[in-house]
């Protein structure tokens, strides 16, 4: 008997041109989906320039958290929603701080104090742990009839210490991506977007709505 595991072709709905809301009010990634954005005739407007509030997100995956943004943003303002859900997730720490990545940081939102408290729970997991881990990035589109579609992305590193680099945002300058000397707080942001999570949703996004 042969057995066809061939997975049914997805139909995805296409992006028409016009406006978009990053729902995102992350300025690292706004700047960075933006980037992302600027070949594909979209005219990209951020959830923060809407007034849009930050939903809460209970999700307990990236994909889930990322489609609740997306879905309020839709919702609110009317216009298609694009939102980011990302995450730096170390072996030693089994995948830890994930999709807390961001709470790791506190109200202040300081990476600083997230990078130290991961550098020590990895210090301490001790050295047969390693260093590797890996960012993880679910995209969510959202359009106002509630139809949604996710695409996830992922890139392997080794956290450095002490953090190098200030380039980027959030764990970037702890993360040497695999194959490369400088950190992603050291790279230009064309060198990130060759290789990052976020890239690599983002091209899975591309192929199949656009
Ligand atoms: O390329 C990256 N380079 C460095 N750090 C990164 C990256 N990608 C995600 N991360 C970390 C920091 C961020 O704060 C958290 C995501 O948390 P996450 O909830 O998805 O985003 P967020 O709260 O910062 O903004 P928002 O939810 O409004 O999009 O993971
Ligand atoms: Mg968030």
């Amino acid at each position: 008997m042969v057995i066809d595991d061939e997975p049914p072709a997805i139909p995805h709905r296409k992006l028409a041109p016009g406006k978009l809301v990053i729902a995102s009010h992350n300025e690292g990634k706004v700047r960075e989906i933006r980037a992302l954005l600027a070949p594909y005739g979209i005219e990209p407007v951020s959830a923060g320039s809407l007034g849009l509030p930050e939903p809460e997100e209970t999700g307990t995956s990236f994909t889930a958290n990322a489609e609740l943004k997306a879905r309020a943003a839709a919702d609110l303002s009317g216009f298609v929603a694009l939102a980011d859900d990302s995450g730096l997730c170390v072996d030693a720490l089994r995948g830890d701080p994930g999709i807390y990545s961001a709470r790791w940081a506190g109200e202040a939102k300081d990476f600083a104090f997230a990078m130290r408290l991961v550098n020590q729970h990895v210090e301490e997991a001790g050295p047969d742990a390693g260093r590797d881990a890996h960012f993880v990035c679910a995209l969510s589109l959202c359009w106002p009839d509630g139809h949604v579609e996710t695409f996830e992305g992922r890139v392997d590193g080794t956290l450095v210490w002490p953090p190098r680099g200030d380039k980027g945002f959030g764990y970037d300058p702890m993360f040497q991506p695999l194959g490369h000397q400088q950190t992603f707080g050291e790279m230009e942001a064309d060198a990130k977007h060759g290789m990052s999570h976020r890239a690599d949703a983002f091209r899975k996004l591309v192929a199949a709505v656009f």
